[in-house]
């Protein structure tokens, strides 16, 4: 079995459905060795956001040296990275290390409604992230909010795909979890010559509580182990699927996703 390293630099979710905890428990599930880098702790359940508390950037620099003096990163996501000065950090870290199996994604509003990043750090994460991506994966609102392009139809957020590669980002994934109305879900992959329309049954649910972490982290657990980003995709659409498909029931409001369903473990 190929052992993939892979990193996470993600904010902490207490209550274990988003952020580095659905992270670590993705990469668990699909083998690959999980290391995690916290930019912020989140006092958060599934009734919503109750407090947002930053890492100081020495820290957050400390936590990716560490890592990447010693272990080695085979492939990172990025998450929740709060501000511009972790943004430029984070990127600085990047380029020293020549990590090329990067993972962006653009974390700025929780599924509840509470900012994840200043919107002074949209521009930083433009300049400095962005460009270093091997893959971004916006979701819609995320999307509009990287580009200024109002995403109503597929033309509108191929638009967007090309704009976010215009930025230098190598790859495009526009996920279409909140284009609701629909019984189907379509995901739209760009490469920078040709889109790519991954479409699955729409599952109703309201527990779809770190949906976008989970599809992030699976790609990069693909990535680690040396997939190509066709298949990583393939498995991460596979494994976030199951995983909506078989919530845990917890808690009262947006639950989390079922990280086992993927291995076939329905808890009762
Ligand atoms: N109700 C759903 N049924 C099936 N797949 C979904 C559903 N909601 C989201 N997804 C999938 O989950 C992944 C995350 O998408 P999305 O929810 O849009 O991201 P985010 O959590 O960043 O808002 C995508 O692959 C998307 O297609
Ligand atoms: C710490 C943290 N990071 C990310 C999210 C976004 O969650 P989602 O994947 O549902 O967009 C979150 N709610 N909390």
């Amino acid at each position: 079995m190929l052992l993939g390293r892979a990193l996470t630099i993600a904010g902490s979710d207490s209550g274990g459905g988003a952020g580095i905890q659905a992270d670590l428990k993705t990469f668990q599930e699909l083998h690959a060795y999980g290391m995690s880098a916290i930019t912020a702790v989140t006092a958060q359940n599934t009734l919503g956001v109750q407090g947002v508390y930053p890492m100081s950037v020495e820290a957050v620099v400390q936590q990716i040296d560490a890592v990447g003096q010693d272990i080695g990163v085979d492939a990172l996501k990025t998450g929740m990275l709060f501000s511009a000065e972790i943004i430029e950090a984070v990127a600085d870290r990047i380029q020293h290390y020549g990590w090329r199996n990067v993972v962006v994604d653009p974390v700025m509003i929780a599924k509840g409604g509470a900012a994840l990043l200043q919107t002074a750090a949209i521009q930083a994460l433009k300049e400095y992230l962005i460009p270093l991506a091997w893959v971004i994966t916006p979701n819609i609102p995320e999307a509009e909010a990287l580009t200024g392009i109002k995403i109503g139809s597929m033309d509108q957020r191929k638009e967007a795909c090309k704009r976010l590669i215009d930025l230098g980002a190598h790859h495009v994934i526009v996920k279409g979890g909140h284009e609701e109305g629909s019984t189907k879900v379509v995901d739209l992959l760009y490469d920078g010559e040709a889109f790519t329309e991954v479409e699955t049954l729409r599952i109703e649910t309201r527990h779809t509580h770190g949906t976008g972490c989970t599809f992030a982290a699976a790609i990069t657990a693909e990535l680690a182990k040396g997939k190509d980003l066709s298949d990583a995709l393939s498995v991460a659409k596979e494994f976030i699927q199951a995983a909506i498909s078989h919530p845990l029931g917890i808690g009262a409001g947006h639950g989390p996703t079922n990280h086992w369903a993927y291995r076939g473990l329905i808890p009762s």
